[in-house]
Protein backbone atom coordinates (compact mmCIF):
# COMPACT_ATOMS: atom_id res chain seq x y z
CA UNK A 1 0.00 0.00 0.00
CA UNK A 2 0.86 3.48 -0.25
CA UNK A 3 0.03 6.73 1.38
CA UNK A 4 -3.61 7.52 1.02
CA UNK A 5 -3.81 10.65 -1.47
CA UNK A 6 -6.41 13.12 -0.71
CA UNK A 7 -6.80 14.06 -4.24
CA UNK A 8 -7.43 12.08 -7.86
CA UNK A 9 -4.19 10.84 -9.54
CA UNK A 10 -3.03 11.84 -12.90
CA UNK A 11 -3.96 8.73 -14.31
CA UNK A 12 -3.61 7.38 -17.77
CA UNK A 13 -5.84 4.46 -19.11
CA UNK A 14 -4.45 1.74 -21.91
CA UNK A 15 -7.24 0.43 -23.86
CA UNK A 16 -6.49 -2.81 -25.63
CA UNK A 17 -8.10 -3.38 -28.87
CA UNK A 18 -5.56 -5.64 -30.62
CA UNK A 19 -7.36 -8.38 -30.53
CA UNK A 20 -8.61 -10.21 -33.59
CA UNK A 21 -11.64 -11.75 -32.39
CA UNK A 22 -11.28 -15.39 -33.55
CA UNK A 23 -13.70 -16.93 -30.81
CA UNK A 24 -16.16 -14.08 -32.06
CA UNK A 25 -15.50 -14.88 -35.32
CA UNK A 26 -16.58 -12.13 -37.65
CA UNK A 27 -13.36 -12.18 -39.87
CA UNK A 28 -12.50 -8.52 -38.72
CA UNK A 29 -10.73 -7.22 -35.23
CA UNK A 30 -13.58 -8.05 -32.19
CA UNK A 31 -12.71 -3.98 -31.83
CA UNK A 32 -14.25 -2.74 -34.99
CA UNK A 33 -17.31 -5.08 -35.19
CA UNK A 34 -21.13 -2.71 -34.38
CA UNK A 35 -22.49 -2.99 -31.65
CA UNK A 36 -25.62 -0.73 -31.56
CA UNK A 37 -24.41 0.25 -35.27
CA UNK A 38 -20.98 1.95 -33.96
CA UNK A 39 -17.69 -0.43 -33.25
CA UNK A 40 -17.00 -1.92 -29.97
CA UNK A 41 -13.81 0.34 -29.64
CA UNK A 42 -16.29 3.56 -29.82
CA UNK A 43 -18.31 2.15 -26.94
CA UNK A 44 -15.33 1.31 -24.73
CA UNK A 45 -14.14 4.88 -25.34
CA UNK A 46 -16.48 6.48 -23.98
CA UNK A 47 -17.40 4.58 -21.18
CA UNK A 48 -13.44 5.63 -20.51
CA UNK A 49 -14.12 8.80 -20.89
CA UNK A 50 -17.50 9.27 -19.11
CA UNK A 51 -15.87 7.91 -15.67
CA UNK A 52 -12.65 9.42 -16.18
CA UNK A 53 -12.41 12.56 -18.23
CA UNK A 54 -9.40 13.71 -17.12
CA UNK A 55 -7.53 10.85 -17.58
CA UNK A 56 -4.78 10.07 -20.70
CA UNK A 57 -6.26 7.48 -22.94
CA UNK A 58 -3.27 5.02 -25.52
CA UNK A 59 -5.11 2.38 -27.24
CA UNK A 60 -3.51 -0.27 -28.83
CA UNK A 61 -5.53 -1.48 -32.44
CA UNK A 62 -3.94 -4.42 -34.40
CA UNK A 63 -1.05 -3.45 -36.41
CA UNK A 64 -1.52 -1.68 -39.60
CA UNK A 65 -5.39 -1.02 -39.02
CA UNK A 66 -6.14 1.91 -40.70
CA UNK A 67 -10.12 2.10 -39.88
CA UNK A 68 -9.40 1.78 -35.65
CA UNK A 69 -7.19 4.60 -36.24
CA UNK A 70 -9.46 6.14 -37.69
CA UNK A 71 -12.39 5.90 -35.46
CA UNK A 72 -9.38 6.79 -32.74
CA UNK A 73 -8.96 9.82 -34.59
CA UNK A 74 -12.68 10.89 -34.69
CA UNK A 75 -12.74 10.33 -31.13
CA UNK A 76 -13.92 13.64 -29.29
CA UNK A 77 -10.99 13.29 -26.80
CA UNK A 78 -7.26 12.88 -26.93
CA UNK A 79 -6.16 9.59 -27.60
CA UNK A 80 -2.87 8.59 -28.26
CA UNK A 81 -2.88 5.05 -30.85
CA UNK A 82 -0.37 2.58 -30.98
CA UNK A 83 0.35 -1.21 -32.90
CA UNK A 84 -0.21 -4.05 -30.49
CA UNK A 85 1.17 -6.89 -30.40
CA UNK A 86 0.60 -10.70 -30.52
CA UNK A 87 -0.33 -11.67 -26.85
CA UNK A 88 -2.68 -8.89 -25.28
CA UNK A 89 0.17 -8.11 -22.78
CA UNK A 90 2.47 -7.14 -25.89
CA UNK A 91 -0.34 -4.76 -26.81
CA UNK A 92 -0.64 -3.74 -23.15
CA UNK A 93 2.92 -3.05 -23.13
CA UNK A 94 3.00 -0.91 -26.47
CA UNK A 95 0.46 1.41 -25.01
CA UNK A 96 2.09 1.83 -21.82
CA UNK A 97 5.09 2.86 -23.85
CA UNK A 98 3.26 6.10 -25.41
CA UNK A 99 1.33 6.71 -22.12
CA UNK A 100 3.21 10.11 -20.07
CA UNK A 101 5.89 9.13 -17.98
CA UNK A 102 5.09 11.25 -14.78
CA UNK A 103 1.31 9.61 -14.82
CA UNK A 104 0.80 8.35 -11.09
CA UNK A 105 -1.91 5.84 -11.80
CA UNK A 106 -2.90 3.68 -15.17
CA UNK A 107 -6.39 1.53 -15.65
CA UNK A 108 -6.15 -0.90 -18.25
CA UNK A 109 -9.09 -1.99 -20.16
CA UNK A 110 -10.11 -3.88 -22.37
CA UNK A 111 -12.21 -2.37 -25.34
CA UNK A 112 -14.03 -6.19 -25.57
CA UNK A 113 -15.68 -4.90 -22.36
CA UNK A 114 -17.48 -2.50 -24.12
CA UNK A 115 -20.36 -2.12 -21.33
CA UNK A 116 -18.32 -1.31 -18.38
CA UNK A 117 -20.23 1.14 -15.91
CA UNK A 118 -18.42 4.11 -14.89
CA UNK A 119 -19.16 3.12 -10.73
CA UNK A 120 -16.82 0.22 -12.36
CA UNK A 121 -13.95 2.63 -13.30
CA UNK A 122 -14.65 4.71 -9.94
CA UNK A 123 -14.55 2.07 -7.26
CA UNK A 124 -11.27 0.90 -9.05
CA UNK A 125 -9.83 4.65 -9.30
CA UNK A 126 -10.51 5.24 -5.59
CA UNK A 127 -8.59 2.10 -4.04
CA UNK A 128 -5.58 3.53 -5.54
CA UNK A 129 -6.14 7.18 -4.79
CA UNK A 130 -6.83 5.38 -1.11
CA UNK A 131 -3.70 3.91 -1.29
CA UNK A 132 -3.44 0.62 -3.22
CA UNK A 133 -1.27 -0.21 -5.59
CA UNK A 134 -2.81 -2.92 -7.73
CA UNK A 135 -6.80 -3.26 -7.80
CA UNK A 136 -9.24 -5.66 -9.95
CA UNK A 137 -13.01 -5.51 -10.36
CA UNK A 138 -14.35 -8.65 -9.81
CA UNK A 139 -17.69 -10.85 -9.93
CA UNK A 140 -18.64 -13.95 -7.67
CA UNK A 141 -18.47 -16.91 -9.65
CA UNK A 142 -21.75 -18.50 -9.95
CA UNK A 143 -21.42 -21.71 -11.41
CA UNK A 144 -19.77 -24.99 -9.62
CA UNK A 145 -16.40 -25.00 -10.89
CA UNK A 146 -14.35 -28.70 -11.00
CA UNK A 147 -10.77 -29.13 -11.07
CA UNK A 148 -10.07 -32.01 -14.37
CA UNK A 149 -7.24 -33.63 -15.70
CA UNK A 150 -7.21 -35.83 -18.66
CA UNK A 151 -8.80 -38.95 -17.91
CA UNK A 152 -6.73 -42.41 -17.84
CA UNK A 153 -7.31 -44.36 -21.28
CA UNK A 154 -9.59 -46.93 -19.91
CA UNK A 155 -12.45 -43.90 -19.49
CA UNK A 156 -12.97 -44.20 -23.01
CA UNK A 157 -16.12 -42.52 -23.19
CA UNK A 158 -14.84 -38.97 -20.71
CA UNK A 159 -12.07 -36.68 -21.81
CA UNK A 160 -11.22 -35.49 -18.41
CA UNK A 161 -12.05 -36.28 -14.94
CA UNK A 162 -12.61 -34.89 -11.58
CA UNK A 163 -9.63 -33.99 -9.31
CA UNK A 164 -11.52 -31.10 -7.24
CA UNK A 165 -14.08 -29.00 -5.97
CA UNK A 166 -12.62 -25.83 -5.16
CA UNK A 167 -14.80 -23.81 -2.79
CA UNK A 168 -17.25 -21.32 -4.69
CA UNK A 169 -17.59 -19.04 -2.02
CA UNK A 170 -13.77 -17.96 -2.52
CA UNK A 171 -13.55 -17.93 -6.37
CA UNK A 172 -13.90 -14.30 -7.90
CA UNK A 173 -14.16 -13.85 -12.19
CA UNK A 174 -12.07 -11.25 -12.80
CA UNK A 175 -12.71 -8.06 -15.44
CA UNK A 176 -10.99 -5.11 -16.33
CA UNK A 177 -10.32 -2.30 -16.23
CA UNK A 178 -7.15 -3.00 -13.61
CA UNK A 179 -5.61 -0.26 -11.89
CA UNK A 180 -1.99 -0.21 -10.88
CA UNK A 181 0.28 2.28 -9.84
CA UNK A 182 1.85 3.63 -12.70
CA UNK A 183 5.42 2.61 -11.57
CA UNK A 184 4.37 -0.95 -10.33
CA UNK A 185 2.30 -1.78 -13.39
CA UNK A 186 5.73 -0.22 -16.00
CA UNK A 187 7.92 -2.79 -13.53
CA UNK A 188 5.73 -5.45 -13.90
CA UNK A 189 5.95 -5.65 -17.67
CA UNK A 190 9.45 -4.91 -17.70
CA UNK A 191 10.09 -8.00 -16.22
CA UNK A 192 7.56 -10.08 -18.40
CA UNK A 193 10.10 -9.43 -21.07
CA UNK A 194 12.42 -12.15 -19.48
CA UNK A 195 9.20 -14.51 -19.44
CA UNK A 196 10.06 -17.70 -21.93
CA UNK A 197 7.01 -17.98 -24.48
CA UNK A 198 5.36 -20.49 -22.50
CA UNK A 199 4.77 -18.62 -19.24
CA UNK A 200 3.81 -15.04 -21.88
CA UNK A 201 1.33 -17.34 -23.64
CA UNK A 202 -0.39 -17.87 -19.77
CA UNK A 203 -0.60 -14.36 -19.03
CA UNK A 204 -4.12 -13.82 -19.44
CA UNK A 205 -4.37 -10.63 -17.13
CA UNK A 206 -1.97 -7.95 -15.81
CA UNK A 207 -2.62 -8.44 -12.17
CA UNK A 208 -0.95 -11.71 -12.83
CA UNK A 209 2.27 -10.24 -13.52
CA UNK A 210 1.96 -7.36 -10.45
CA UNK A 211 1.35 -10.88 -8.48
CA UNK A 212 4.49 -12.69 -10.15
CA UNK A 213 6.47 -9.47 -8.28
CA UNK A 214 4.78 -10.72 -4.69
CA UNK A 215 2.67 -7.29 -4.95
CA UNK A 216 -0.80 -7.83 -3.04
CA UNK A 217 -4.20 -7.37 -5.75
CA UNK A 218 -7.16 -5.98 -4.11
CA UNK A 219 -10.39 -7.03 -5.34
CA UNK A 220 -13.58 -4.38 -5.88
CA UNK A 221 -16.60 -5.24 -6.64
CA UNK A 222 -16.87 -5.67 -10.47
CA UNK A 223 -20.04 -5.31 -12.77
CA UNK A 224 -22.61 -8.39 -14.85
CA UNK A 225 -22.46 -5.58 -17.36
CA UNK A 226 -18.59 -5.60 -17.99
CA UNK A 227 -19.08 -9.09 -19.34
CA UNK A 228 -16.16 -9.44 -21.99
CA UNK A 229 -17.47 -9.82 -25.58
CA UNK A 230 -15.84 -13.10 -26.34
CA UNK A 231 -18.33 -15.09 -28.35
CA UNK A 232 -21.36 -14.77 -30.25
CA UNK A 233 -23.68 -15.51 -27.88
CA UNK A 234 -22.13 -12.50 -25.55
CA UNK A 235 -22.50 -9.89 -28.43
CA UNK A 236 -26.44 -10.92 -28.39
CA UNK A 237 -26.08 -10.34 -25.20
CA UNK A 238 -24.79 -7.16 -25.48
CA UNK A 239 -27.01 -5.97 -28.18
CA UNK A 240 -30.11 -6.96 -25.96
CA UNK A 241 -28.30 -5.47 -22.49
CA UNK A 242 -28.18 -1.64 -25.00
CA UNK A 243 -31.90 -2.14 -26.65
CA UNK A 244 -33.20 -2.59 -23.18
CA UNK A 245 -31.24 0.63 -21.51
CA UNK A 246 -30.31 -1.89 -19.06
CA UNK A 247 -26.67 -0.69 -19.29
CA UNK A 248 -28.15 2.28 -17.15
CA UNK A 249 -28.68 0.32 -14.04
CA UNK A 250 -25.45 -1.52 -12.24
CA UNK A 251 -25.71 -4.98 -11.32
N1 LIG B 1 -2.73 -9.43 -29.10
C1 LIG B 1 -3.79 -8.93 -28.46
C2 LIG B 1 -4.81 -9.78 -27.96
C3 LIG B 1 -5.89 -9.21 -27.31
N2 LIG B 1 -5.96 -7.87 -27.18
C4 LIG B 1 -7.13 -7.24 -26.54
O1 LIG B 1 -7.34 -7.80 -25.25
C5 LIG B 1 -8.71 -7.78 -24.93
C6 LIG B 1 -9.12 -9.15 -24.38
O2 LIG B 1 -8.84 -10.12 -25.36
P1 LIG B 1 -9.94 -11.07 -26.02
O3 LIG B 1 -11.30 -10.63 -25.66
O4 LIG B 1 -9.57 -12.46 -25.75
O5 LIG B 1 -9.79 -10.65 -27.55
P2 LIG B 1 -9.16 -11.43 -28.77
O6 LIG B 1 -7.76 -11.83 -28.48
O7 LIG B 1 -9.39 -10.52 -29.93
O8 LIG B 1 -10.14 -12.69 -28.86
P3 LIG B 1 -9.82 -14.15 -29.44
O9 LIG B 1 -8.94 -14.84 -28.43
O10 LIG B 1 -11.17 -14.78 -29.58
O11 LIG B 1 -9.11 -13.97 -30.77
C7 LIG B 1 -9.48 -7.40 -26.19
O12 LIG B 1 -10.00 -6.09 -26.07
C8 LIG B 1 -8.45 -7.53 -27.27
O13 LIG B 1 -8.62 -6.61 -28.35
C9 LIG B 1 -4.95 -7.04 -27.66
O14 LIG B 1 -5.02 -5.82 -27.51
N3 LIG B 1 -3.87 -7.59 -28.29
C1 LIG C 1 -8.02 -9.35 -18.70
C2 LIG C 1 -9.26 -10.22 -18.73
O1 LIG C 1 -10.28 -9.57 -19.42
C3 LIG C 1 -9.72 -10.40 -17.31
O2 LIG C 1 -10.88 -11.15 -17.30
C4 LIG C 1 -9.02 -11.54 -19.38
O3 LIG C 1 -8.17 -12.29 -18.59
C5 LIG C 1 -8.54 -11.43 -20.80
O4 LIG C 1 -8.06 -12.68 -21.25
P1 LIG C 1 -8.78 -13.61 -22.31
O5 LIG C 1 -7.93 -14.80 -22.44
O6 LIG C 1 -8.81 -12.82 -23.57
O7 LIG C 1 -10.14 -13.93 -21.78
Amino acid sequence: MSPSLSRPLRTGVVVVAGGSGQRLGYGIPKARVPLAGEPMLLHALRAVQAALPNAVIAVAVPSGDTLMRTICARFPGEVSVVDGGTTRSDSVRAALGVLPADLEAVLVHDAARALTPPEVFHRVAAALAAGADAVIPAVPVVDTVKDTAPAPAAAAAAARVVTGTPDRSRLRAVQTPQGFAAALLRRAHAAALSFDAGTAAAVTDDAMLVESLGTEVYVVEGSQLSLKITTPLDLVLAEAILAGGHHRQEN
